[in-house]
């Protein structure tokens, strides 16, 4: 195959952050023994100006597998609070940004490997990735994207043929090398490691990079800095927002997985919250509840205190601070808006906003069985126009989803009943097809609770069927 017909090696790949200097290390990807394609995303294809038709899987192979490509690999340098602790030994130790595209909606997108060998900070550790690792980062980043979370996405995944050791997954365990579609993979860590180091001008750099690229509307205007800051806040506020709306537990919440363009990344041991509670906790190393559910937003709140440490190197810490006073405003907006369009609704007013999604968690918290976003999947099954008509048409039958509500919890549902009724009949009797449209947009009915992601994997791991999982992520 010559290299000209492939058309991931035709792609005008940007050396943007290659431009810079000091902040990667050139590296090459390991050899693989075997190679078998898991997984292509060809939803993401036409963003990059390409025909999923027009491109083979042999093409995939030969450039992520063989990693044939056309700019050099670049392991990116960066550092950390990991559970609150810093780490100056951090970097892309199993990985390493193979290429940036412009996408045709005009955003710069990074390639990013995951398992293609080891590298200057792969310290004692192997530079691999688990195939089920990488199965399960495919199976959260589409299942947030679809869910409407800003995301990064998988391009491809590529079973590797060795076998690696593990202490949470059963062992011999396969291999893979999977590739990332994100929207930068510049880390808070990345400034970290510049404070770590003394280096205000590699930070003026690179800040310089980030406002050019990745807020190209802020760029050379008056108060730039300040600018991004804030608008950073926002964006993390809101993502934080999303996760929790999604009922997603991300699990690993230090500062060398949070974006600088405040897009969700790195998948390990994230879970969706089976029930409403606050304090479910997905990484079983996670003894104290550090990242825990009900956490996620004082976390992301942390990190972006963290993070004025290195840019008030370049910039006014007061005003950092008084932006990130805002972070609250920006998340309750972000959390209630997307919340209500989960049930259905827009543009409540504030008492509103607060009764019904005051009522829906209390509800929840108080009946496990009324699964988390399995709530919302019965909510967008059953609602009818009927509902407006009468209080006890709103969920009439709660026996038929299995809910096991008790006499005492009785009044619980009948609280929700009267709210979401009295909502109902405000609006306009016309409008009932359009919450119906609503409910269905907001609420994707495949779920992916544990013993359903463990359930997929079975199948892989036992009869090498990947059809149950290409159905429940088409
Ligand atoms: N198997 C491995 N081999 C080498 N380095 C690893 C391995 N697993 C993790 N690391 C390194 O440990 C640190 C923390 O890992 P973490 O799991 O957060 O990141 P990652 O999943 O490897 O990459 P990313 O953040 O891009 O998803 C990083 O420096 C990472 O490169
Ligand atoms: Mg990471």
């Amino acid at each position: 195959m010559s290299q000209s017909s492939n058309p991931f090696l035709n792609l005008k790949y940007e050396p943007a952050i290659e431009s810079l200097t000091d902040y990667h290390d050139i590296v090459t990807a390991a050899q693989f023994p075997s190679h078998q394609l898991r997984w292509r995303n060809d939803r993401i294809l036409p963003t990059l100006g390409l025909n999923p038709a027009e491109v083979s899987d042999d093409h995939f192979i030969e450039a992520f597998r063989h990693f044939q490509g056309v700019r050099p690999f670049l392991a990116l340098r960066y550092h950390g609070y990991q559970f609150g602790e810093y780490n100056p030994q951090l970097g892309d130790g199993r990985g390493f940004v193979y290429g940036q595209v412009r996408g045709t909606n005009g955003e710069l997108y990074d390639f990013g490997t995951k398992g293609s060998g080891r590298t200057p900070y792969s310290r004692s550790a192997d530079g691999r990735l688990t195939l089920k690792g990488g199965f399960r980062e495919i199976i959260a980043s589409e299942a947030l994207h679809r869910m409407g979370v800003r995301t990064s996405r998988c391009l491809s995944l590529i079973e590797t043929g060795e076998e690696l050791w593990r202490g949470d997954e059963p062992s011999p365990t396969r291999s893979s090398v999977m590739v990332r579609f994100s929207r930068s993979h510049i880390r808070f860590g990345t400034f970290e490691r510049l404070r770590w180091l003394g280096r205000d001008d590699l930070a003026r750099k690179l800040l310089d990079h980030v406002l050019e690229i990745y807020y190209p509307h802020l760029w050379q205007t008056e108060d730039q800095d300040h600018k991004f800051y804030l608008e950073l806040v926002e964006r993390v506020a809101t993502l934080c927002a999303q996760w929790m709306v999604a009922g997603f537990c991300h699990a690993v919440l230090n500062t060398d997985n949070m974006s600088i363009t405040g897009e969700s990344f790195d998948y390990g041991p994230f879970a969706f919250i089976p029930n409403y509670d606050p304090r479910f906790t997905a990484a079983y190393f996670d003894h104290a509840g550090r990242y825990s559910y009900a956490n996620q937003p004082a976390a992301c709140y942390w990190n972006l205190d963290k993070l004025q440490d290195p840019l008030s190197m370049i910039m006014d810490k007061n005003d950092m601070q008084s932006s990130l006073q805002q972070f609250k405003d920006f998340y309750r907006t972000a959390y209630c808006e997307m919340m209500l369009k989960r049930l259905g609704m827009v543009n409540l007013a504030e008492p509103e906003t607060e009764d019904l999604i005051g009522a829906t968690l209390e509800l929840m918290a108080a009946i496990p069985a009324i699964g988390y976003n399995q709530f919302f999947v019965n909510l967008r099954q059953s609602f009818h126009a009927n509902w407006r008509e009468d209080a006890n048409h709103v969920f009439a039958n709660p026996m038929e989803y299995n809910w096991q509500i008790t006499d005492e919890q009785m009044p619980l549902l009948e609280k929700w009943r009267m709210v979401y009724h009295q909502l109902l009949i405000r609006q306009p009797v016309d409008s009932m097809t359009a919450i119906a449209a609503q409910l269905k947009a907001a609420n994707p009915t495949v779920i992916f609770l544990r013993p359903k992601i463990e359930e997929l994997w079975e199948h892989i791991a036992t009869d090498d069927n990947w059809q149950p999982f290409y159905e429940a992520i088409a």
